[in-house]
């Protein structure tokens, strides 16, 4: 199986309500599509968000990195050399990990449908059924409010409740929220480097007065600070989790080292992929150190492969936020991993499963 050409394309799914971070507000999914051709006629897909105030990819910056660097290592290379492949888009520029992501995502899904195999049974197999998390976008209290009981009654037992806007009223939001929810989910806080670590750590404190005591604290503070990150952890009960400060195995190895944080979130649009996915997941397994597997602001593409890897790497993925599909107004997958709400469960179809892709405009090289 040659690949013999990569296209790209431009997918725009609208958002059911727009998703509101203390990094950004979006309404829609903007994301670039991959997609692989061979001489076997077998298609493999990916998929690249641009989300610059996490990874600093850009569309522009994506569609350059693949169709000017990483897609001429690859044609005329064989799918089946897939770690000879992987390295190829890893060595072929420094960061762009979301174009990175992309192909090899679409390299995976070829990978698995040469082995006629969907790619969860490729990457070691599992129990083909996991449950996500839903997230509510940092709001007024009241629509939060209103949020969360939306998301408890439509079956989710896990909410990641989005905060890091202001301190006093966040505090606010937390506790109207768990009075609401009144134990019939877990409450998930991703700060998204919102906070001070001094203000994460006075915060923390005053839920476990009120007696409030959630399933983690995601990424309170800067990415960037890793000494701010270990003083929360080392001062708090609830497990600090890191996102934004963990991309790769270099950051988690150092993570780890000062042991900076309880648990890892791990997103294929930071690892540049699956090849360094896996990796993190092993290096976290050997430490003890739990994962959850998330995504960005992506469709049913990228996220199926997350889940694909979710199901392999359970013992170590433990935690799983991979709302993406259904924070989309509509799917643009036919086929694929099944997202009905709270549940995703993965068939027997090899690769991805992807059929086809709706609402893609594709875009010259
Ligand atoms: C969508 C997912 N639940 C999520 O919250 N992901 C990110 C933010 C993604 C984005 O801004 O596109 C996170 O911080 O965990
Ligand atoms: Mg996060």
């Amino acid at each position: 199986m040659k690949i013999t050409d990569i296209q790209l394309g431009m997918m725009r799914v609208p958002l059911k309500t727009p998703f509101k971070t203390a990094l950004r507000t979006v309404e829609s999914v903007d994301d670039i599509v991959v997609s692989i051709h061979t001489d076997t006629g077998h298609i493999g897909h990916g998929e690249a968000a641009a989300t610059a105030v996490i990874t600093g990819d850009t569309h522009g910056a994506i569609v350059a990195a693949i169709s000017t660097v990483i897609a001429p290592r690859l044609i005329g290379r064989d799918v089946a050399d897939l770690n000879a492949l992987t390295r190829l888009v890893q060595t072929a520029l420094e960061r762009n990990t979301s174009a990175k992501a992309a192909v090899e995502i679409a390299l995976y899904d070829l990978f698995a449908q040469l082995h006629g195999a969907p790619l969860y049974r490729i990457l070691g197999g599992g129990d083909p059924v996991i449950s996500t998390d839903l997230t509510i976008s940092v709001d007024y209290i009241d629509k939060m409010v209103a949020d969360a009981l939306d998301a408890v009654e439509r079956g989710y037992g896990s909410l990641k409740i989005k905060v890091g806007k202001d301190m006093g009223v966040d505090l606010e939001r937390i506790r109207a929220i768990h009075a609401a929810v009144d134990g019939r989910a877990l409450l998930r806080l991703d700060a998204n480097q919102g906070w001070t670590p001094k203000q994460a750590v006075h915060a923390m404190r005053q839920l476990e007065d009120a007696g409030i005591e959630p399933e983690l604290l995601e990424q309170p503070v800067k990415a960037h600070d890793l000494a701010g990150l270990k003083y929360v952890t080392d001062r708090v009960h609830v497990p600090v989790m890191a996102d934004e400060s963990v991309f790769g195995p270099v950051e988690l190895i150092e993570l780890i080292r000062m042991r900076a944080a309880d648990i890892v979130n791990i997103k294929l649009m930071k690892t540049g992929g699956i090849s360094n996915a896996i990796k993190l997941a092993d290096i976290a397994g050997l430490h003890g150190v739990d994962c959850m597997i998330g995504c960005m602001i992506e469709s049913s593409i990228s996220v199926a492969a997350a889940a694909h890897l979710a199901v392999a790497k359970a013992d170590v993925i433990t935690k799983v936020d991979l709302d993406g599909p259904s924070l989309c107004a509509w799917n643009p997958v036919e086929g694929g991993v099944r997202f009905d709400e709270a549940e995703i469960s993965i068939g027997e179809a090899p690769g991805l499963g992807i059929v086809s892709v709706r609402g893609v405009q594709p875009i010259a090289s």
